[in-house]
Formats: structure tokens, C-alpha cells, sequence
């Protein structure tokens, strides 16, 4: 699971008969490969199989974000509905919207793809970092510089994975050249995200509405410090948290293992 950390000292204890390692998640941030390929130990993972449950929740975050839902659920049942308003928890729309996509890969494409119904003959979108350029092709999409999409993207949904280039990709100075009523949203790992400096720059305004389905750590304490904004919602790492989905994650990371230990290809397998 993505709460195991695989290194040197887990896999001394096992010991050189350890054959394969299978984990029931597409990322592996977790997990020392080096290790691994130093050691010879096969590696199985569970990519495309969650792409879709994780890019609707994607999806739906912006959704949430833009539409400020949390704050809608909020006063439902704090009982401050008190009669309908014009001008009362006013969001904002997707029609005509540049979204960002950094990370055009299986998840970013499938996310890209959920919202351009939304954006209208007059959105756009505009990805960054490792593509899938035929997934950019039937967007549509444009591939920009990072420092280009932060400026232009009134939508940013970060898809990518962590590794040492992406870490902390997100920081106050990153944070500060958004547009002030900037959507963003993460789903791909929590520390892609500077977290104090997210703090920062919400507590001075900067950004529009923020959508976490990862932070850093996990569990979030309830009393953390995001937790009081209200422009942000954050959920517990449900990307992929659909009964058909993680079933075919479950099956597919025994199946890597079941022929890791036979000596068979894995049917699912990292190169490493
Ligand atoms: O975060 C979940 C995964 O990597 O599958």
C-alpha cells in the first residue's frame, strides 16, 4: 500500500529470497526502486486501471472548488440558509476558463478530457511536463512552459508524479504569480505542494479556491491549519476509491505477485 515504505531496511529483513514486490497503487513514491533493480526484485504496480475513478474525482474537485461547495454544505447545516439570494456563496464557472494540466499523462489526459465539455468553444487548455501527445492532439491542449501556465491557467489540476523534480513544485513564489482567483487542485501527491507556503499565500489571498484529495502528512490533523479556510476542500486520498476500481487494483496487484513468486512476467510490471 502507499503507506509502506519499501527500502533497504524492509527489504534486508525479507532477505534475498524476496522475489517481487507489488504495490496496490500507480504511484511509487513510496518505494526505493533502486533498490529494487540493484537487488534484482521484480516490481508490479496498478497504472490505467484507476485512471478514470481518479480523473472524475479530479473533475469533481474543480467542480467543488468552483462552485464552492463546501461552504454551500457548511451552511446548510450550520442553519444560516435563510432565504435565497442573489448574490449570496457566488462562484465562479468553466465556461470560457483556461485550465492547466501539469502532468499530461494517463490521469491528466482523462481529467483534461472530463472538463473540456465544460469550458465551452472559447476554453482552453494548456498542459505542461511529461505528455501524452497524442492525448494533446485530440484535446486540443497546447504545451506551455510551467512558468507560462502558472500566469495563464485560471483552472490547475496537478496529475503528475512525485518524484525529485516535482517535490515541492509548488511554493510561495510559484503561489504568487497565479491569478488571484485561481482554482487549483491536487490529486497526484501532497508534496508536490510547498504546504506552510500554501498556508501562506491563502492566508494573504492569493488564491481563488483550493481542492486537496493529498496532503502532507496523511491523515490531515482536523485542527490543521488548511482546515480553516473555508475556500478549501480537502478530502481523504479517494482518487481511485471506487468499489470497481480498487476491486481491479486488488486483483491486478495479487496477480503481479502471484507471478512474481511462479517466475512468470507479471502481468502489470514496472521496468525498472
Ligand atoms: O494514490 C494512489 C495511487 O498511487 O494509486
Amino acid at each position: 500500500m502507499i503507506t509502506e515504505k519499501i527500502d533497504s531496511e524492509v527489504l534486508d529483513v525479507a532477505g534475498p529470497n524476496l522475489k517481487v514486490v507489488s504495490t496496490n497503487s500507480v504511484g511509487y513514491d513510496h518505494v526505493d526502486l533502486n533498490e529494487l533493480r540493484k537487488r534484482k526484485i521484480l516490481f508490479g504496480y496498478t497504472p490505467n486501471v484507476l485512471t478514470d475513478a481518479t480523473a472524475e474525482l479530479t473533475a469533481l474537485l474543480v467542480l467543488a472548488a468552483a462552485r464552492r461547495m463546501r461552504e454551500g454544505i457548511c451552511a446548510v447545516e450550520n442553519g444560516e440558509w435563510k432565504k435565497w439570494s442573489p448574490v449570496w456563496l457566488l462562484g465562479t464557472q468553466l465556461t470560457n476558463k483556461t485550465v492547466g494540466i501539469v502532468g499530461l499523462g494517463r490521469i491528466g489526459a482523462a481529467t483534461a478530457h472530463r472538463l473540456k465539455p465544460f469550458l465551452g468553444a472559447n476554453g482552453k487548455i494548456i498542459y505542461t511536463a511529461n505528455s501524452d501527445k497524442q492525448a494533446a492532439t485530440e484535446l486540443g491542449a497546447t504545451r506551455v512552459k510551467f512558468d507560462m501556465l502558472i500566469r495563464e491557467a485560471d483552472v490547475i489540476c496537478i496529475c503528475c508524479s512525485l518524484n525529485n523534480q516535482t517535490r515541492e513544485m509548488f511554493d510561495y513564489d510559484v503561489f504568487k504569480v497565479m491569478k488571484k482567483n485561481v482554482i487549483l487542485v491536487n490529486t497526484a501527491r501532497g508534496p508536490i505542494i510547498q504546504q506552510d507556503d500554501l498556508i501562506r499565500a491563502l492566508s494573504e489571498g492569493l488564491l481563488g479556491s483550493v481542492g486537496l484529495d493529498v496532503t502532507t502528512p496523511e491523515p490531515l490533523d482536523p485542527d490543521h491549519p488548511l482546515l480553516k479556510f473555508s475556500n478549501v476542500t480537502v478530502i481523504p486520498h479517494l482518487g481511485s476509491a471506487t468499489l470497481e476500481t480498487r476491486t481491479t487494483m486488488g486483483n491486478l496487484a495479487v496477480e503481479n505477485v502471484l507471478a512474481g513468486v511462479r517466475g512468470q512476467p507479471l502481468p502489470s510490471p514496472l521496468e525498472l
